[in-house]
């Protein structure tokens, strides 16, 4: 067997209970051992993805003056540009070999969301961008709204439950370049072992080798989709809202061998994230004797903003 199970949204998606049954058992079970799929069945068109690949390489390949000037102060790297070496992983301080961008939430129906997130930034010399992005932003959006209702029926709440939190929330896609390696890095690597933030990420990109997903035994396994999949990853907020049930699991980038490094890796992860007051306080049915609650009472924004404070991303 594949060490990343492998699961297809349209069992999902299908009238057919049984083929629905099978996806939450699948996804469910995964998730509660390594913590990681790799999902077909999604709702990125070939195009879209090759249309966003091509934008973003545009993107990155511009001069460094020009991609400077959409690196915005103040914002803790929520929206636009975040320069080479920039972003650390939680407890380190080796910066990881990687330069991204942020597009965040297109709130058009609710006046405090629209105040309380930063604007999208515009990068004015490349119109298709901002389109390519937003549009991606909204087809993983719908496909992550869809894998957490199958999980909400495995915790056996109702379908529905992620719902209204996840309706304007505070999601970030980021497509990131990893650049060339010119030098032997020193203690640096392309991202650091960390678990993410969110309720789950959508990781377009994985194609290649890099990524690697620690199992229960602390082995390094390369986690590899096909073409057409999405890596889909819990992350720790719904870990922790789920009193550890679902499991967020520690993963890296590694640097390519010696005769690799001249290339670059693009991947482009997209963070779900709720709004912010949504409590992620466990779960009462997830706890019990046998599984005690493990963390304190926190809202989704509290809960960020200290992650974002250990990133090195904004200052204390
Ligand atoms: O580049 C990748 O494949 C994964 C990146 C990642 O794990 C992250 O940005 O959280
Ligand atoms: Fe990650």
């Amino acid at each position: 067997m594949n060490a990343i199970p492998s699961v297809d949204l349209r069992d999902f998606l299908s009238e057919d209970p049984q083929r629905k049954e099978k996806f939450i058992r699948e996804i469910g079970d995964a998730y509660e051992q390594i913590g990681f799929v790799a999902l077909k069945g999604h709702f990125l068109s070939d195009e879209l993805v090759s249309n966003l690949y091509s934008e973003i390489k545009k993107f990155f390949d511009l001069p460094v003056e020009v991609k400077e000037k959409y690196e915005i102060e103040g914002i803790g790297g929520q929206r636009g540009y975040t320069s080479f070496g920039k972003e650390h992983a939680k407890g380190k301080k080796e910066g990881d070999l990687k330069e991204f961008w942020h597009f965040g939430q297109y709130v058009e129906d609710d006046p405090k969301l629209e105040a309380e997130y930063p604007p999208n930034v515009v990068v004015e010399e490349l119109p298709s961008f901002n389109e390519v992005g937003k549009e991606t932003y909204q087809m993983l959006e719908k496909t992550a709204k869809y894998v957490l209702r199958a999980l909400a029926l495995h915790l056996n709440l109702e379908e529905i439950y992620f719902d209204k939190y996840i309706k304007n929330g505070n999601s970030i896609l980021r497509p990131i370049h990893y650049p060339p390696i010119t030098e032997e890095p020193k203690n640096a690597v392309r991202a650091a072992a960390h678990g993410d933030i969110n309720l789950i990420t959508l990781l377009m990109g994985a194609q290649g080798k890099g990524l690697q997903v620690q199992n229960h035994k602390g082995e390094w396994i390369d986690a590899i989709a096909e073409p057409d999949e999405l890596m889909i990853n819990v992350g720790d907020m719904l870990s922790r809202h789920t009193n550890n049930r679902l499991k967020s699991t520690i993963h890296q980038v590694v640097n390519p061998p010696r005769e690799l490094w001249g290339t670059s890796r693009y991947s482009i992860p997209f963070f779900m994230h709720p709004v912010s007051d949504m409590p992620l306080n466990c779960l009462e049915n997830c706890i019990d004797d046998q599984h005690p609650k493990l963390y304190d009472d926190i809202t989704a924004g509290e809960f960020l903003h200290e992650r974002l404070v250990d990133l090195g991303l904004i200052k204390k």
